[in-house]
């Protein structure tokens, strides 16, 4: 037999497994998924008639490594939305494949989710931003993807089309939100760069994804969003700028985890705000169900 070295390894059973066991287990039924960026698990803090399941207790779920990660698939509602929040994400760089990474969103598709909402915290490379904004993401670019680490290797249709992966109304309604609640001035669209991490970038590496037309870098995201289209999904992705990475030399500053917890934290409150909001209104806008 040929050796695929790198094609899905989770199976439609295991997916199927895994959802029956929530869906016997839950009495929710959520047509919204968040998944929580870096210490950004408090986006799920304010929702109501919590169900709360911890990671390691769900059948084929993978386990989150990461601090700022809490590892908890929590189910409730925002007003009377019935959401479903994931509090820790996987990443490629904690040694999980993709197919692992995306999981969760397969699960969510089988259990009649139609929305997701992706966060995540990355740093700045487009010299407007400043640290603390939010970055509606309008489209990526999906670097491993170029080097053949990609979720959909081995899984599904081929050849799906990514230039709409961020659907335009969702982005329009977040915009609008934003303006309502007088947070113009620091919510921004542009485009989210993913590399695998663990490191953060040199500097030469931040110049050229710059020249590349990223705004923003990070490692995340675009495995999620990747599968989430090619599932049917609508998506939205709001990445939090935590930092401002360096393209100079001369710069002293160094970025750590700990700086970005720090500025996901603080800025949580604001955008749980937008984020509750659009849940709270997704369905009543007649633009999403179309888009
Ligand atoms: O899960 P996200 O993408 O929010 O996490 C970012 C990228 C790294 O995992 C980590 C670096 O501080 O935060
Ligand atoms: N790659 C990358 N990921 C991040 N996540 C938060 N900040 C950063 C950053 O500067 N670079």
């Amino acid at each position: 037999m040929h050796s695929k070295g790198n094609a899905c390894c989770c199976s439609f059973d295991e997916c199927k497994l895994t959802t029956e066991w929530l869906m016997s287990r839950t009495r929710h039924k959520p047509k919204i998924a968040v998944v929580c960026g870096s210490g950004l698990g408090l986006l799920a803090d304010n929702i109501s008639n919590k169900q709360v399941f911890r990671y390691e207790d769900i059948p084929n779920f993978p386990v989150s490594t990461v601090p700022g990660h809490e590892g908890h698939l929590v189910f409730g509602h925002v007003r009377d939305k019935s959401c479903v929040f994931m509090q820790g994400r996987f990443h490629l760089y904690e040694g999980y494949s993709l197919c692992r990474v995306t999981f969760p969103v397969r699960i969510f598709k089988l259990m009649g989710v139609e929305t997701i909402i992706v966060t995540n915290a990355s740093g700045g490379l487009c010299q407007d931003f400043k640290v603390g904004d939010i970055m509606i993401i309008k489209d990526h670019i999906n670097l491993p993807g170029f080097a053949g680490q990609h979720p959909l290797c081995g899984f599904g249709i081929r050849f799906p089309c990514m230039s709409d992966a961020y659907s335009k109304d969702l982005r329009k309604l977040t915009l609008d939100i934003s303006s309502e609640l007088g947070y113009s001035n620091f919510v921004r669209e542009g485009v989210y760069c993913m590399v695998s991490g663990p490191n953060f970038e040199t500097i030469a590496e931040a110049r050229m994804l710059h020249i590349l037309g990223s705004d923003s870098v990070g490692m995340s995201t675009v495995p999620e969003v990747t599968v989430a289209k090619h599932c049917g999904l609508r998506v939205l992705g709001l990445s939090l700028i935590t930092n401002k990475v360096s393209l100079d030399y001369s710069r002293e500053e160094k970025v750590n985890h700990e700086e970005v917890l720090h500025i996901s934290k603080m800025r949580a409150e604001m955008l749980q705000k937008v984020l509750y909001t659009f849940i709270t209104r997704s369905h009543q806008e007649e633009a999403i169900n179309s888009s």
